[in-house]
Parts: C-alpha cells; sequence; structure tokens
C-alpha cells in the first residue's frame, strides 16, 4: 500500500484552494506504488492525481522532477502535467510533506506485454530521450556503478541466505564492471525505471509514462537496456528475442543507436540487471516488520545478469544490423 500519509479533509480542501480546478469531490489513496503516497482526486474539474512525498525522495530532487514532467509534457509526450497552483508554483506543503497535483492518465498497465506493446515501448523512450535533450536541470545517476558497491556492502553476506553462492557471483560481476563499464556514451535525461507498472496502454496503443522518481543523466543506451531487462524475458526467465527486436526497433525508428552504443549494448544491461539485483536484495533483506508491500525478488534479475554474461552481441538481444 503506498499511503503513507493521512490528510485530513481540511487540510486537504485548504490546500486544493491553492489551485484553479474547483472543490474536491472525493479523494481515494492508491494502493500501487511503493515510494510515495498517492491519491486519486476527483473535484469538479475532473480527475488528477495527488502525490505527497515521502522520506525516500530527496527534496532537492523535486525541482528536477516536476520540471523535468512539465518540460515532457510541454514536448508532447503523454505524462503527468504538473498543475501550477494560482500562485505559479507546482510544488506545495501538505500534511507536513511536499505535495504536487499532477493530471490524470487513462490508460493501463500490462502484466503480460507482447510484442506490439514492446514497440510502443521502444518508441516513446526514444521519443522521451529526445524530448529531454534541452531540459535544463541536471541530476546524476546515484544508481549506476559508483552506487552499486555501497549496496553491494549494504547487503554484505547475507545475500547468501538469499540464495546460495549470491555473494561471490555478484562480487565477480560487479569486479567485471567496475572494470569494464564504458564511457563517452551519447548522454541525456533518462527514465531509469520505465518497467511496465509505468507505463499506460489504452489496448495496444501507449496512453502515458508515468513515475518519473529515478529519472536522471546518464547515458541513453542505459535507458534501453534496462527496458530490454523489464520488457522482454518471460515468466520461465527466457529472453524473448522478438519483444527485443520491437522494442529496439521502435527506439531506433525514432533515434538510431550509434555503433558505440551498439557496442556497449551488452555490457550495459548486465549493469542493469545488477542495479535491480542489488537493490531488489537490499530491500528484500531489509522488510520492516509488519510491512504491507512485498518486495520485488532479487533473483529474477540474478538470472539477468547471469543470461547477459553469455551474450556478447546486441544481436542476441534483437539488433537487426
Ligand atoms: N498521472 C497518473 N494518472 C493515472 N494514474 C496514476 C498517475 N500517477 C500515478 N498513478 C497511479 O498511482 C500508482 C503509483 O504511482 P507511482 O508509480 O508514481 O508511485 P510511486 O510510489 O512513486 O511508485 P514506485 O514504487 O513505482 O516508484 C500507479 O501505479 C498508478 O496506478
Ligand atoms: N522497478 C523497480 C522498482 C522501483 O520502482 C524494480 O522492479 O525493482
Amino acid at each position: 500500500m503506498a499511503v503513507y500519509t493521512d490528510v485530513s479533509d481540511e487540510e486537504l480542501a485548504a490546500f486544493v484552494a491553492g489551485y484553479d480546478i474547483g472543490q474536491v469531490l472525493s479523494v481515494k489513496g492508491i494502493a500501487e506504488g511503493v515510494e510515495n503516497s498517492n491519491f486519486l482526486l476527483h473535484t469538479e474539474r475532473g480527475f488528477y492525481i495527488l502525490t505527497l512525498y515521502e522520506k525516500r525522495v530527496r527534496q532537492d530532487d523535486l525541482p528536477f522532477f516536476i520540471g523535468l514532467m512539465d518540460h515532457l509534457a510541454r514536448r508532447g509526450i503523454i505524462c503527468p502535467e504538473p498543475v501550477r497552483m494560482t500562485s505559479g508554483e507546482t510544488l506545495g506543503r501538505l500534511a507536513g510533506r511536499p505535495a504536487a497535483i499532477v493530471t490524470f492518465l487513462d490508460g493501463i498497465w500490462v502484466k503480460r506485454p507482447t510484442a506490439t506493446h514492446c514497440r510502443g515501448v521502444g518508441s516513446a523512450l526514444a521519443a522521451f530521450h529526445k524530448a529531454g535533450a534541452d531540459f535544463p536541470i541536471q541530476r546524476p545517476n546515484n544508481l549506476s556503478l559508483s552506487g552499486w558497491r555501497p549496496l553491494f556492502e549494504q547487503a554484505g553476506d547475507a545475500a547468501d541466505r538469499v540464495a546460495a553462492g549470491l555473494t561471490d557471483r555478484t562480487a565477480t560481476a560487479l569486479a567485471e564492471l567496475e572494470r569494464d563499464w564504458p564511457t563517452g556514451l551519447p548522454q541525456g535525461v533518462i527514465h531509469a525505471d520505465l518497467f511496465p507498472d509505468n507505463v499506460f496502454f489504452i489496448g495496444t496503443k501507449l496512453s502515458g509514462l508515468i513515475d518519473f522518481y529515478f529519472a536522471c543523466n546518464d547515458a541513453l543506451a542505459y535507458d534501453l537496456a534496462i527496458c530490454l531487462n523489464a520488457w522482454c524475458f518471460e515468466a520461465d526467465g527466457a529472453f524473448n528475442l522478438t519483444k527485443g527486436q520491437a522494442l529496439i526497433d521502435g527506439y531506433e525508428a525514432q533515434r538510431t543507436l550509434t555503433p558505440a552504443e551498439v557496442a556497449a549494448l551488452p555490457i550495459l544491461c548486465r549493469g542493469s540487471a545488477l542495479r535491480f539485483m542489488l537493490t531488489r536484495l537490499v530491500d528484500w533483506l531489509n522488510v520492516p516488520p509488519g510491512a504491507l508491500v512485498k518486495p520485488k525478488d532479487p533473483l529474477e534479475y540474478d538470472r539477468k545478469l547471469a543470461f547477459h554474461r553469455r551474450v556478447s552481441d546486441a544481436r542476441d538481444y534483437g539488433l537487426r544490423r
């Protein structure tokens, strides 16, 4: 459940009065998501999402996240658009938390994406990269290479309680990545968490992207690697080449990968698999007693990492040239 903070009717009415969106008709907590408190807000003007930013989101990062949604929406990316208060601000405070109201997007996320969905995601990812090119605020990726060893150390030997040999396997993969991680690839704003639960569809047509709270500046092709991991593996752990082809084709229909990006794709996929394995592992080992949120399985990404360590060529992901 992702409603950590209670908001009284009076507090909410006072907050909403700062906007030109009419009176509150109803408000409902949203169970999905784990980071922030999200509410579906129905006012006289329609539906909105109210987000209260909880502890894990650094307040200094909020102008980047909110500014980015605003920037992307102005450039035709379908994403939540921050609603301005009558004062012109997009970020306020509610129940002791920073808070924002954004537009509601229609659509649902797909639990079993097809190749058609993957093509749409590839295309939307490239459009996002192009639209972010002139976004003026910078935010480093603190969950890239330099962030992985601290996470690994945080897990320590407890990793072997999750699966035998996990500590050694991870140590080897991490050392290889530290040695070989590519530099000099085209950089820009990346989403960094474009998993199926952050992409809405109406039927097979992509209807919007959400959850920009890991967005940062990094190699654009790393974002594609994250999507290959998140969208193109089957439940039985097999990589689906048809989905990989569709994702890459969709991407390249909007933005052609450079030769250096193509060459780097296997190592970027390894890095991205390690990143999600490590964050999941640390969360898995630190589930607070009585938590209602079920931690995600780190071993899913341990298996994906093993797959990528056997790959040497981007054609194994579906690149057709
Ligand atoms: N603009 C929007 N329009 C419609 N629904 C939305 C919108 N923003 C968020 N939601 C709903 O709220 C849920 C949680 O949103 P989001 O993923 O941003 O939360 P989070 O707490 O940051 O989660 P995560 O754990 O995925 O980082 C989404 O799954 C979706 O159902
Ligand atoms: N998408 C991440 C969770 C962060 O929102 C994961 O699957 O591990």
